[in-house]
Formats: structure tokens, C-alpha cells, sequence
């Protein structure tokens, strides 16, 4: 039964959007919504410089310079949301730093890949209204002050806590300012379930091969690995309480998108590349760790998660 609400719960639709990560996917948010009507939260205890400006390229190729204040206490009890745009392993810290000055009722929306962050923030704070997203924009940044919004996609939003149950349609009417295409989804973990598939059977691959995400298709160590993979997805998925799809759809659709994607740097790729920190903990690892608590040895995706380790020395 949903937790009942209060009357300030529903996001107003012209106030600010607070973001937390100002990387591609929180630039990018920021460069679509109105002008003026976002501020990045700063790390705590650093002091908010001047309004951030970045260069920004749009979909269509044109160019523009994009400005963002970041957050004063005065600017949370105008703020319609929070967006969250930091890395799976930073968020739960990131958030712990900023929980306690933001309005009880302001909704929290979670952009990681993979699973396991959305659960742990959900745990933390289940009186809020937590909701997770899950979307195929892509945006890199391919120097600190230049963001490319690589390509359209489509995000997903749904609710995580029950306090957040009935608030999606103003948020997306909020959202949809942007410009981006966003859309309800009441079942979310199965659309977060799909997104962490398709991850699990590109990302590892590509940053272990060092390859695009098409070249990963005709590799060999590829071709050993990933029916055993969608073996393990499979299982996983049936244990968890899933009606699973089998384990040749789930190749299947992972094919699909690195064709698709073919010419793209996977994220866990232009990770490695760069020794920062993979999201591997919450795509293959999830899979791991969860396999073992539900009594499952899943080695592919072990093996996976070892092998990108040792790339970045994690
Ligand atoms: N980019 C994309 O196309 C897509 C991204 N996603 C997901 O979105 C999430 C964000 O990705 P992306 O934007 O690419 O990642 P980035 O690494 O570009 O951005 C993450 C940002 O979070 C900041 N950050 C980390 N810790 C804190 C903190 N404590 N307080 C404030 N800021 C903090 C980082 O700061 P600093 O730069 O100082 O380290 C960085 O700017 C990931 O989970 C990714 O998987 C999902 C789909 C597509
Ligand atoms: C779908 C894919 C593999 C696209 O590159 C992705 O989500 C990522 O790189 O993290």
C-alpha cells in the first residue's frame, strides 16, 4: 500500500532542477532544460565558484555555451527535483552529502547504469520519493568543458519507493521541458533488468578486448563466453522470481544493440582508457554477488568482473 503523500510532494512544474553529477549525463540534462531553470549541487564542503559554463554540441551538430549556477540554500525550497547523473559506485556517498539540506518531499531521480545503487539508495531513504531512470541518450565529454550529446534515445522513469508512487506524471511534465523524450514506466526493475543485460554483454567485453562495441561480435573470447553468460543472466533472472526470456533471446537482444552501437566506446571501455573507476561492481558484479546470495556460482560473469578489475588495478 503506498505511503500517503503530503500536499507539497507534488513537484511544481516551473521550479529549478537540482543536479548531482555535473559529467555528460547531468550536462546534458542541463543544457536541454529551459535556461535558468537548473543548478548542480557542488561537492560538500567545496565552495560553489561562479556559474559553471561548458561548451555543449547538440544532436543536430550546433554549438553553444551553456551556464549553470551551482545550488544556494535558498534554491532547495524552489526545487521540483533531483536529478542524480553520478557513477553507480559515487552515489550513495554523493547523496549522503546533500540529503539532509533537501526538502523531504522532493522527488530523487536515479540515472545509473547497471543495479544495486538504485537498491541501496531506496534502502537508505525509503520515506522519500526515490525513483529510478533508465535511458539510452548517449553524452561524453571529450575534454573537461565540452559535451557532445552523442545520441537520441529515450528515458524511462519509475518509481522506487512507495512515497514516490503518483508522482511521475507531474515530474515528467516537469522533465519533458527538456526536450528529451521521457515516459512513465510502473515497471521499472524489469526495464533496469533489461538496460543491466545488455551491459553485462557488451561492456566487459569491449573494455577487456579494447574495441568498439560491434568489433566485440566476431572476437573469439566473445564467442567462448557469452552463451555461457546469457546462461547465467537466465538463471539469475528465474531465481530472482523473473519469468525469465532464454538465454538465446537474451544473446539475441545484446547483438542487437551492439550492432546498433557498433561504432561506439562502451562507458566500461572509455573507463578503463582512462583508469577511472568501471561501473563493473553493479553490472557483472551485481550479477555475481546476487547470484551467490540466491545460492548460484555464476563464473562468466566472475571471470568478467575480475578481468576489467585488473585493468583499472581495482
Ligand atoms: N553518459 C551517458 O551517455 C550515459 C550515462 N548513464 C549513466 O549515468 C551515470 C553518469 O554517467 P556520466 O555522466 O557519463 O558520468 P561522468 O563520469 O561523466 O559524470 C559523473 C559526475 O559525477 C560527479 N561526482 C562524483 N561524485 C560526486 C559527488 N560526491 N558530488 C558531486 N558530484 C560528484 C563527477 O565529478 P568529477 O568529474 O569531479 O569526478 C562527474 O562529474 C552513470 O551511472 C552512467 O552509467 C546511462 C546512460 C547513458
Ligand atoms: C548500450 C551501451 C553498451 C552503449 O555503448 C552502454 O550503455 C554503455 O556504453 O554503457
Amino acid at each position: 500500500m503506498p505511503a500517503p503523500r503530503h500536499q507539497e510532494s507534488t513537484p511544481a512544474n516551473n521550479g529549478l532542477t537540482l543536479i548531482l553529477g555535473a559529467g555528460a549525463m547531468g550536462r546534458l540534462w542541463a543544457a536541454s532544460l529551459p535556461a535558468g531553470q537548473t543548478r548542480f549541487l557542488a561537492r560538500a564542503g567545496t565552495t560553489p565558484p561562479a556559474p559553471y559554463h561548458y561548451q555543449f554540441q547538440n544532436i543536430h551538430g550546433d554549438h553553444q555555451t551553456v551556464e549553470v549556477p551551482f545550488a544556494q540554500a535558498n534554491d532547495l525550497p524552489k526545487a521540483s527535483c533531483l536529478l542524480v547523473a553520478t557513477k553507480a559506485p559515487d552515489t550513495l556517498a554523493a547523496l549522503k552529502e546533500h540529503v539532509s539540506e533537501l526538502p523531504h518531499y522532493l522527488p530523487i531521480l536515479l540515472f545509473q547504469n547497471g543495479m544495486g545503487s538504485q537498491q541501496q539508495v531506496a534502502a537508505q531513504w525509503p520515506e522519500r520519493p526515490i525513483l529510478a531512470a533508465v535511458t539510452t541518450e548517449g553524452a561524453n565529454r571529450p575534454t573537461h568543458e565540452f559535451t557532445v550529446h552523442a545520441g537520441k534515445g529515450q528515458t524511462w522513469l519509475g518509481p522506487l519507493t512507495d512515497a514516490a508512487v503518483g508522482i511521475e506524471s507531474k515530474l515528467l511534465e516537469h522533465l519533458s521541458t527538456s526536450g528529451l523524450a521521457i515516459a512513465s514506466e510502473p515497471n521499472i526493475q524489469q526495464r533496469l533488468w533489461q538496460k543491466l543485460i545488455i551491459n553485462a554483454g557488451i561492456n566487459p567485453f569491449t573494455a577487456i578486448l579494447n574495441c568498439a562495441n560491434g568489433d566485440i561480435l566476431q572476437h573469439p573470447f566473445y564467442l567462448d563466453h557469452i552463451d555461457a553468460l546469457c546462461l547465467e543472466l537466465q538463471q539469475l533472472m528465474a531465481a530472482e522470481g523473473m519469468v525469465p526470456k532464454s538465454s538465446i533471446e537474451l544473446r539475441k537482444n545484446i547483438e542487437a544493440v551492439a550492432r546498433a552501437t557498433a561504432a561506439n566506446t562502451s562507458s566500461m571501455r572509455a573507463d578503463t582508457l582512462h583508469k577511472r573507476p568501471t561501473e563493473i561492481d553493479f553490472i557483472n558484479g551485481y550479477v555475481t554477488r546476487r547470484g551467490k546470495e540466491l545460492g548460484l556460482d555464476l563464473a562468466v560473469n566472475r571471470m568478467l568482473t575480475e578481468q576489467v578489475k585488473i585493468l583499472t588495478n581495482d
